[in-house]
C-alpha cells in the first residue's frame, strides 16, 4: 500500500518518502503544526535556562549530609534517559553507583543515605510521583525536577525538598536538555560529576550550531540531519555507539526514531554488539538482502526492493585515560568501530557515521544527539507523519487506564 493511511485513531502517513517535501522549508513547517522542529532547535537555550533555574533552587541542602551511598534517577521515557546521561557523564570514576529506575517507586534497598532524583517533564508521571513519595517516606534525600505547578512540585514542597522547574514544552522528548541539566547539577552539588560553567556554555553553543546546520531552510546536500534521514529511509536502522557516551546517544536516537518517525531500531553498545548482535549484518535484512538485490531492476516495474539494514555508527573518539583500568581504552573502541564498518561494507550493508565533536563529555554527547534528533523529525515528516503527536501512545494510555 503506498497511499495515505487514515486509521481509526487519526493515524496518517505514507510508506514512501516524500523527497520533495524534505527540501521545501515552508512545506516542512506546514507539515509540523506542533512545531517539533522549533522545539528541538531550542536545545541550546534549554541548557542555559535550566542552568539558571537550577542555580535558584536550594540544591546545597542535599549536600549537607555528605556523599550519598547511591543516586537513583527515577523517571520514564526521556526523563529516564537523563539517568543514563548522568551515569555516562560521571563516568567510571564516579564514587557511588548511579541507577536509572524506570518503574514505579524505588528499589527496596533505597533509604537514609541515598539520593533520589525524581524526574518528570509533565510533573505527573505515576512512576516519578511514586518514587518521590517513597523517597520522602524512607528518609532518602530527594530532588524533584519537572513542570512547575505540578503534582511533583507539590510533593517536593511537602517533603521540603529542592524542586527545579522545567518549563512546559510538550512532548517530553523535546525537553531532553531542560531535564538533563538539573540532574547533572544536582549530582555536581554532591561531588559526583565534573561539569563546569564552561562545559555548559560550550554544550549550549554546540547545540545552537547544530540546530543551525540542521535548519529546515538548508537543503539536504548541506544539511546533515536531512541527509541522515534520507539515508535511513525505508531501512531498518541499527545504531551502535563506540563508547558508553555514544551508546547513550544511540539509545536516544532509537527513542526519537520510534516516536518522531515511527521507525523500529536496534540500538546499543558496539562493545556488546561485537559479541553477538553484529551477526545481524549476516542475516536476512543484512548481507542476504544485499545479495538478493538487483541493482538494475526498475522499481516502476514492480521490482520489490528488499528491506535492508542501515548501520548508524556513533563514534565518540573522546579522550579516555588509558593509564588505569577505568573504562575501555580509546584505541580499542576505535579499532572496533573501524572493524564493524569494514564488516558492514564487505556485506554491502550501507553505513552512516556521526562523529562526536567537542572537548567535554557533555558537549560530545550533545554533538551525537543533535543531528540524529533532527533526522528523526525529518524522517517522520517525509512519511507524512506529525512528529509531535503519536496516536499509539495516547491510545495506549486510554486503553490501559480504563
Ligand atoms: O516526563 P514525563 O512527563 O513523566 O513523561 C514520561 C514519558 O511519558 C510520555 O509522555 C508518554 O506517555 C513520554 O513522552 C515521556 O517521555
Amino acid at each position: 500500500m503506498t497511499g495515505p493511511f487514515n486509521g481509526e485513531a487519526g493515524v496518517r502517513g505514507h510508506r514512501h518518502l516524500d523527497l520533495e517535501l524534505i527540501d521545501d522549508a515552508s512545506a516542512l513547517t506546514d507539515a509540523d503544526p506542533g512545531g517539533m522542529l522549533r522545539a528541538t532547535a531550542s536545545a541550546g537555550a534549554q541548557v542555559r535556562e535550566s542552568a539558571a533555574l537550577a542555580a535558584e533552587a536550594n540544591l546545597e541542602a542535599i549536600a549537607d549530609e555528605g556523599r550519598p551511598r547511591a543516586v537513583v534517577v527515577a523517571g520514564v521515557g526521556t526523563a529516564g534517559r537523563t539517568g543514563d546521561i548522568l551515569a555516562t557523564v560521571a563516568g567510571a570514576r564516579c564514587p557511588v553507583p548511579v541507577l536509572s529506575h524506570r518503574s514505579a517507586g524505588i528499589p527496596g534497598w533505597v533509604g537514609v543515605g541515598d539520593v533520589v532524583l525524581a524526574v518528570s517533564a509533565s510533573g505527573r508521571s505515576p512512576e516519578a510521583l511514586a518514587a518521590a513519595e517513597a523517597a520522602a517516606r524512607r528518609g532518602a534525600r530527594l530532588v524533584a525536577i519537572g513542570a512547575p505547578d505540578s503534582d511533583l512540585e507539590l510533593l517536593a514542597d511537602r517533603a521540603r525538598a529542592p524542586f527545579i522547574p522545567v518549563p512546559r514544552r510538550a512532548p517530553a522528548r523535546a525537553s531532553l536538555w531542560a531535564l538533563t541539566v538539573p540532574v547533572l547539577l544536582a549530582a555536581r552539588t554532591l561531588g559526583l560529576v565534573k561539569v563546569n560553567e564552561a562545559d555548559l556554555a560550550e554544550t549550549a553553543a554546540r547545540l545552537d550550531l547544530d540546530a543551525d546546520r540542521c535548519r529546515p531552510s538548508l537543503e539536504s546536500f548541506v544539511n546533515p540531519a536531512k541527509s541522515l534521514a534520507l539515508d535511513l529511509g525505508n531501512s531498518v536502522p541499527i545504531i551502535w555507539g563506540s563508547s558508553s557516551l555514544a551508546t547513550v546517544a544511540a539509545r536516544r536516537f532509537a527513542d526519537t526514531l520510534s516516536s518522531n518517525a515511527r521507525y523500529p531500531a536496534v540500538a546499543g553498545s558496539l562493545g556488546e554488539a561485537n559479541r553477538g548482535r553484529v551477526g545481524l549484518l549476516d542475516g536476512v535484512y543484512g548481507g542476504l538482502a544485499e545479495a538478493a538485490r538487483d541493482i538494475f531492476a526498475d522499481p516502476d516495474e514492480g521490482a520489490a526492493d528488499p528491506t535492508r539494514l542501515r548501520l548508524v555508527l556513533l563514534r565518540d573518539g573522546g579522550l579516555s585515560d588509558e593509564s588505569d583500568d577505568q573504562g575501555e581504552p580509546l584505541a580499542l573502541e576505535e579499532r572496533r568501530a573501524d572493524a564493524v564498518q569494514a564488516l558492514a561494507e564487505r556485506r554491502g550493508v550501507r553505513v552512516s557515521v556521526v562523529t562526536a565533536e567537542g572537548g567535554s563529555p557533555l558537549e560530545r554527547l550533545a554533538s551525537l544527539v543533535a543531528v540524529p534528533d533532527f533526522a528523526s523529525i525529518y524522517l517522520g515528516l517525509a512519511h507524512g507523519l506529525d512528529p509531535m503527536a503519536v496516536p499509539a501512545v495516547s491510545e495506549m494510555k486510554e486503553l490501559s487506564n480504563r
